[in-house]
């Protein structure tokens, strides 16, 4: 029986970071559903598209693989391009769109299929693995995640002020929960945690805590 642990959260809540920590301490497999999202918003973006037998036509043409963690558009490996606020505008603006989701749904439960994973994103305790066997809703308060978004992307040499980011923040926040198809919500049966006074350590060490309840063969595993 696989142990699949879904974290759904909206942007900068700490997903990625903590479901690669998470996936490391497991030794199991990761898949970031956001940069899915993310490489298709910024392709749909820059093909022009403006109907839905464009994106179709677009998402055919489109050849999106997964090897060893990383992504392969069209044959070349994805980088930190797609780590931009503009991306992640393009993502959320192109995630409201029946095609899209069908597409990268798809692709995510074939990737997810009878694995031990750490899956996250937005949907997936309630629309792609609604049958995941640990869900997690972290959250934060919007100003603790532009904060450490902020502090990331300066990190990086990334010319951007607070206020853009909490923008930014605020209205992926918004598309993502109003949006009719797949919005973020919390799963009836996920776990709420709010890391906002939380260190990165002691949130994973909660969900540890979860897994060990819920994926008892897994943790005999390790
Ligand atoms: N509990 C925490 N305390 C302090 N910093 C944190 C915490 N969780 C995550 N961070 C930091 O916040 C930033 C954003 O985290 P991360 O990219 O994992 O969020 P995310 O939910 O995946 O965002 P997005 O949905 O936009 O991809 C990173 O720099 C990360 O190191
Ligand atoms: N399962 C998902 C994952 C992501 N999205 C959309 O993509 C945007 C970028 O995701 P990040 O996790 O990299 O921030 C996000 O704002 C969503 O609009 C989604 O819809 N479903």
């Amino acid at each position: 029986m696989p142990c699949r642990i879904a974290i759904d959260g909206p942007a900068g809540s700490g997903k990625t970071t903590i479901a690669k920590l998470l996936a490391k301490t497991l030794g199991i497999f990761y898949l970031d559903t956001g940069a899915m999202y993310r490489i298709v918003g910024l392709y749909l973006e820059k093909s022009d598209v403006s109907n839905d037998e464009e994106i179709e036509n677009k998402l055919k043409e489109l050849k999106l693989s997964f090897s060893d963690g990383d992504f392969f558009l069209n044959g070349k490996k994805v980088g930190d391009e797609i780590r931009t606020p503009d991306v992640g505008i393009y993502a959320s603006k192109y995630a409201k769109n029946e095609i899209v989701r069908r597409y990268l749904t798809k692709l995510q439960r074939e990737i997810a299929e009878n694995e031990n994973i750490v899956v996250e994103g937005r949907d997936i305790g309630t629309v792609v693995l609604p049958d995941a066997e640990v869900k997690i809703f972290l959250v934060a308060t919007q100003e603790a995640r532009a904060k450490r978004r902020f502090k990331e992307l300066t990190e990086k040499g990334v010319k951007v002020t607070y206020e853009q980011v909490l923008n930014e923040i605020k209205l992926r926040d918004k598309q993502d929960s109003e949006r009719n198809v797949a919005p973020l919500r919390k799963a009836k049966d996920a776990i709420l945690i709010d890391s906002t006074k939380f260190s990165i350590e002691e949130v994973v060490q909660k969900i540890l805590e979860v897994v060990k309840e819920k994926c008892k063969l897994l943790w005999q595993r390790e």
